[in-house]
């Protein structure tokens, strides 16, 4: 499938949500980073926020939920109209039930996987959900460094779908910029979320277009 591009907004300006929306109206996703201070270090926004940037948003909403609870919270998510709803593995109680959940709200389900966090014991979950993100930083921050390290997993990850024979997307989100995105497409990575990259940059829809065809070069 082609590569799809889903800008983070952790990087717009938190004051101009609906213009900084505007400016990637171009790419295939808004990128939208829930943070709840305990599953991560880091505070952003909630359910009453996303519901007003899923009325906005010129590209359907991606929502990263990056909390504790997912089984309680995430579906509201998905109520809420975001097109995927991606929760942490290390986080859910009952991830095949909450996946479930989240595609009869007529939501995406994806599921997350910190960079430690090896792939294996969820290869039997794979049927159950959409998209599969490893995160190629620490969640919790943008502007880090993309791990190398999560390469082989993405790869690993790459290789049961497709031995599986299913439609599962890949995705990465951290450190996704000109320099990185063709090693993680390669290694099996189709949907990239890329904040400072695209928000950090002179012409935004120009970046989107660039990073589009570097990680084309290498669709799975
Ligand atoms: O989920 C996260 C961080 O936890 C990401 O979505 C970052 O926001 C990506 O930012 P960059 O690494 O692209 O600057």
């Amino acid at each position: 499938m082609a590569a799809l591009i889903a800008p983070s907004i952790l990087s717009a300006d938190f004051a101009n949500l609906e213009r900084d929306l505007g400016k990637i109206a171009t790419a295939d996703w808004a990128h939208v980073d829930v943070m709840d201070n305990h599953f991560v270090p880091n505070l952003t926004i909630g359910l009453p926020v996303v519901e007003r940037l899923v009325q906005v948003s010129p590209v359907p909403v991606d929502t990263h939920l990056m909390i504790e609870d997912p089984d309680r919270w995430a579906p509201g998510f998905a109520e809420a109209g975001a097109q995927s709803v991606t929760f942490h593995a290390e986080a859910a109680t009952a991830p095949v039930r909450l996946a479930r959940e989240l595609r009869r709200l007529g939501s995406r389900a994806g599921l997350a996987l910190r960079p430690a966090t090896p792939v294996e014991p969820f290869l039997d979950l794979l049927s159950e959900i959409d998209m599969l993100l490893v995160m190629t930083v620490e969640p919790g921050f943008g502007g880090q460094s993309f791990i190398e390290g999560t390469l082989p997993k993405i790869q690993r990850a790459r290789r049961a779908i497709s031995a599986a024979d299913l439609d599962v997307w890949v995705q990465v989100d951290g450190g996704i910029s000109r320099a990185t995105i063709e090693r993680a497409a390669d290694a099996g990575a189709n949907v990239f979320v890329a904040g400072s990259a695209v928000y950090g940059a002179d012409d935004v829809p120009a970046e989107i277009d660039t990073l589009r065809q570097l990680a084309s070069k290498h669709a799975h």
